[in-house]
């Protein structure tokens, strides 16, 4: 079983962050004074109800989104010192709630052209061996079109992995997904922190699927309102509930 230590340096930290750029319109800041930390080797969940702020959060830990004030730190570096290069490896890490992949691609092509956007070309083992930790390896020759949903979930988080830091965030992996592929695609997540030391970040609405991490990160009305090691879903939707100002 992985550790979660407050002593181990995070592979990301957000510090006091706030997002206001929407605040006009949606009534509120996104995001007011929210500080996490993401540890090496575990999955955290970033959990909350619909507008609660948990896509905010992860834009800006993967350098998407720039905060109108706090700061966001990879490793001891703050993002803004970081050069163009190593923020666009950084944003690569962020897989969208519905990732678009291009249909005429193969899967094996795909993986290689995406993790390309660096500039460094992956070899063909670091591609297959990231088709192996998201469970898809046999699948390397496939059209993108014949792949299910669930499916290219996978494969857009293997287009992350074979260049950059060992850090993935993937907003609500289980969006339209039934048991079985909420399952497949959790079970990728876990082996990539189990067997190759990711941390992994989920967004969710869902505390069953919050469930599956190590830590859950709950978030409301743009706050971080608690957090839970090893949680179980019946903590999470209660923790929520107590909340005066979830959403
Ligand atoms: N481009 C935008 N224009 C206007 N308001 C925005 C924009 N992006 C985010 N917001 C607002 O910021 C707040 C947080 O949104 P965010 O998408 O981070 O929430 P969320 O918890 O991810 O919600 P969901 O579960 O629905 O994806 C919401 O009030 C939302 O309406």
């Amino acid at each position: 079983m992985p550790h979660i230590t407050d002593i181990r340096l995070p592979v990301v930290q957000l510090v006091r962050v706030c997002v206001e750029h929407h605040a006009a319109a949606a009534g509120r800041p996104a995001l007011v004074e929210a500080s996490v930390g993401f540890p090496e080797r575990s999955l955290t969940a970033v959990v909350g109800p619909p507008g609660a702020g948990k896509t905010a959060l992860l834009r800006c830990a993967a350098g998407r989104e720039r905060p109108s004030r706090g700061r966001v730190f990879k490793g001891s570096r703050e993002l803004a010192a970081l050069d163009e290069r190593e923020l666009t490896q950084l944003r690569r890490l962020y897989v969208p709630r519905r990732p678009a992949l291009p249909p005429a691609h193969t899967v094996y092509e795909h993986v290689t052209q995406a993790a390309s956007v660096t500039g460094r070309v992956p070899s063909e083992a670091a591609v297959m061996e990231a088709l192996r930790l998201v469970g898809l390896e046999e699948q390397a020759a496939s059209r993108l079109t014949d792949l299910s949903a669930e499916q290219h979930k996978r494969v857009a988080i293997a287009a992350a992995l074979p260049v950059g830091p060992r850090v993935m965030f993937v907003d609500e992996p289980s969006d339209g997904l039934d048991d079985a592929g909420v399952q497949r695609v959790m079970d990728a997540m876990r082996a990539l922190v189990e067997r190759a030391g990711y941390s992994v970040v989920i967004a969710t609405r869902a505390p069953a699927v919050a469930a599956w991490a190590d830590r859950a990160v709950l978030i409301g009305g743009g706050r971080v309102v608690g957090k839970i090691d090893w949680p179980t879903s019946d903590e999470i939707a209660a923790e929520l509930a107590d909340q005066p100002d979830v959403c």
